[in-house]
């Protein structure tokens, strides 16, 4: 079964029931039910992007429900409002309140986050209690005006039907969305940030729109529970309700499903135990700690793995095209060869009393292939941080093809073409090797967020080209029949050269590879010469830092050896073999020159 198929045919369910559901009874108890499972779907729905998808735990989004609840009540009861646009401007409000309390979480993370989230729930709390002239406390705001019908006014089940219309536009575009490469970003700066960063994807602005989709979700939801209600208290506003939306979230899992599931099930739950209300609170909390261990991954991961189990169907990929036309890389107009692509002069960093770069000069030109070598603890990856934008030197100047980039955000840095890997894996591990590549291709997808939140053509093209492009990435690199496993279950040499293929989806003109060969066997390795000598040839040019002296002889053009933090050597491989400074920092000593020279050349590694 196609997942398109499923998708629409889940969907006519959920439109039938909801069509039918709500003329099967008069009861406006069950139909405020069905309401109430709207609005804690729409919550929730917004959330599950924040929490779910971008892993920013928030503990505060009742504070952004107030936001919702209070604009309508406040524009349309004291202001004479339509109840519509009313409605529409508690959307906009909540989402200059999420972008507020985004700023936040580009400081802090986890705990901390969870800790200001929490403080801006209470603030929130606080304000519509005790500001009493503009939100009236604990007697609330009464006369809040409903949308009406023509000049129809909604009954229970006209409410029951419009948010259930909600919820399906909400749930239409956050799919596209989620599918598409803002899901993609949205998971990669969940899983690493700095190596989303790396490629070129602004984190600042991915974390920005999830808490503004969240406040949005979530200030609807309020609006519509003043609006229904017709009234607003400071009553409504507390901690619990920033407890149950996450409850929601986690409870129904990270799929696009999921908070649907967790709505529908928590709220018949609430509902159901308030027939005892001794015993309701300890048998929830009861009932949630156990369905939480029980399914760590969510009641829609939960249902997915049976579904998988009795139609496998479900888990196949997409076939993969049985000829792939070979990569070319396109984008970036040539660059005149052998001259200086990036300059940079008098580097120094130091932390406390270390110096891992004492003033060191450097010039790549386009075309080669550099080496940067020395000891363990010479300043070989703190070099290239600071020439990638992850670490700000103390002093020095950075010049990259023609631009200063020293204090330029790691993504700007990308953005001028300049790649990396890590010498510990940054891979976004949970997704499959297809998609990693296509967040390198990230900034060059034409569709932007709008596009891709309504699911144009135009992000459908995009998303197929985009395909096509890191399959031909893939296939370059030899794992075009890796496209589909998860990147954190392949071999690790296997996810090195994934590593590879990511950074080269952002079409560099540099390429930094931080030991690319570390934890490659004898034939790996040699395969890697291979690689790297295929990306030269595409015109990119490569700086490595390595260990592995046989490779870097092999491969390089010029070597550049630093020692506690200085440039102590450059110059052709052979230059650099014999010469006897670089001999000595290899073993400490001068005079044991056969043994460092074992060394120097590789007779003793890989
Ligand atoms: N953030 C940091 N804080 C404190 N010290 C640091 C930091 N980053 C690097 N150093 C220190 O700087 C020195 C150089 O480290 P760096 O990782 O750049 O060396 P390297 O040449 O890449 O080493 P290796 O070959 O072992 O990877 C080390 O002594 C290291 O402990």
């Amino acid at each position: 079964m196609k997942a398109y198929n499923t998708h629409w045919m889940g969907l006519m369910l959920v439109v039938a029931a909801i069509v039918i559901g709500p003329q099967l009874t008069n009861n406006g108890f069950y139909l405020k039910i069905m309401f109430m499972i709207g609005v804690n779907y729409l919550a929730a729905a917004g959330l599950n992007v924040l929490v779910g998808h971008t892993g920013q735990k928030s503990l505060g989004h009742a504070g952004l429900f107030a936001v919702g609840a209070y604009t309508v009540a406040v524009l349309t009861a004291r202001h004479g409002w339509n109840p519509w646009v009313a409605f529409l401007a508690a959307g906009v409000v909540a989402a200059l309140f999420g972008a507020l309390i985004a700023l936040p979480a580009l400081r802090v993370k986890g705990p901390a986050l969870a800790m200001v989230t929490i403080g801006f729930g209470i603030v929130a709390e606080k304000v519509v209690a005790e500001w009493q002239d503009v939100f009236g406390g604990q007697a609330g705001i009464y006369g809040v005006v409903p949308p009406t019908w023509g000049s129809q006014s909604l009954d229970d089940r006209d409410w029951v039907w419009l948010v259930s219309a909600l919820c399906i536009v909400t749930h239409l575009m956050l799919r596209s969305l989620l599918n598409g490469k803002y899901g993609r970003a949205f998971m990669a700066v969940n899983t690493a940030e700095v190596a989303a960063e790396s490629v070129g994807v602004s984190v600042y602005r991915i974390k920005v729109i999830a808490f503004v989709i969240s406040a949005v979700t979530c200030g609807f939801a309020g609006a519509l529970i003043a609006q229904q209600n017709q009234f607003i208290s400071s009553d409504f506003i507390t901690f619990n309700m920033s407890i149950f939306f996450l409850l929601i979230v986690l409870f129904g899992g990270s799929s696009v499903y999921g908070p649907l599931l967790g709505a529908v099930v928590l709220t018949l739950l609430d509902n159901f135990l308030a027939r005892w209300p001794h015993v309701q609170h300890f048998t929830y909390g009861a009932l949630l700690l156990f369905a939480l261990y029980a399914m760590p991954d969510g009641l829609s991961a939960w249902l997915r793995s049976i579904a998988v189990r009795i139609f496998p169907g479900l888990a196949r990929h997409p076939a993969l095209p049985s000829a792939l036309s070979p990569w070319r890389l396109h984008a970036n107009e040539a660059l005149e060869a052998n001259r200086p692509l990036l300059e940079a002069k008098g580097l120094y960093k130091a932390y406390g009393g270390v110096v891992p770069t004492n003033d060191v000069d450097l010039t790549l030109r386009t075309g080669h292939v550099h080496s940067l070598i020395g000891p363990n603890g010479a300043g070989k990856t703190t070099l290239l941080n600071i020439l990638s934008g992850v670490v700000e030197p103390d002093r020095g100047t950075i010049r990259f093809n023609g631009t200063d980039v020293v204090g330029m955000s790691i993504n700007g840095v990308a953005r001028l073409g300049l790649a990396r890997t890590f010498q510990n894996l940054r891979l976004f591990v949970d997704m499959t090797v297809l998609d990693n590549v296509k967040v390198g291709l990230h900034r060059h997808m034409e569709a932007g967020f709008w596009s891709c939140l309504f699911g144009s053509r135009l992000s459908a093209r995009s998303e197929i080209q985009a395909t096509e492009e890191a399959l031909q990435i893939l296939g370059f690199l030899g794992l075009a029949d890796k496209a589909y496993e998860r990147a954190g279950s392949l071999p690790y040499g296997v996810q090195r050269r994934v590593e590879i293929a990511r950074a080269l989806a952002t079409h560099p003109r540099l390429l930094l590879l931080d030991e690319p060969a570390a934890g490659l066997n004898p034939h790996e390795t040699r395969d890697l010469v291979d690689v790297i000598a295929r990306i030269r040839d595409l015109g990119i040019t490569v700086l490595l830092i390595e260990h592995h002296m046989d490779l870097v002889m092999r491969i390089s053009d010029h070597v550049i050896v630093l020692d506690y933090g200085q440039k102590i050597a450059e110059g052709k491989p052979a230059e650099i073999q014999s010469n006897p400074r670089v001999i000595a920092a290899y073993l400490g000593t001068e005079d044991e020159t056969d043994d460092a020279n074992d060394v120097v050349t590789g007779a003793t590694h890989g």
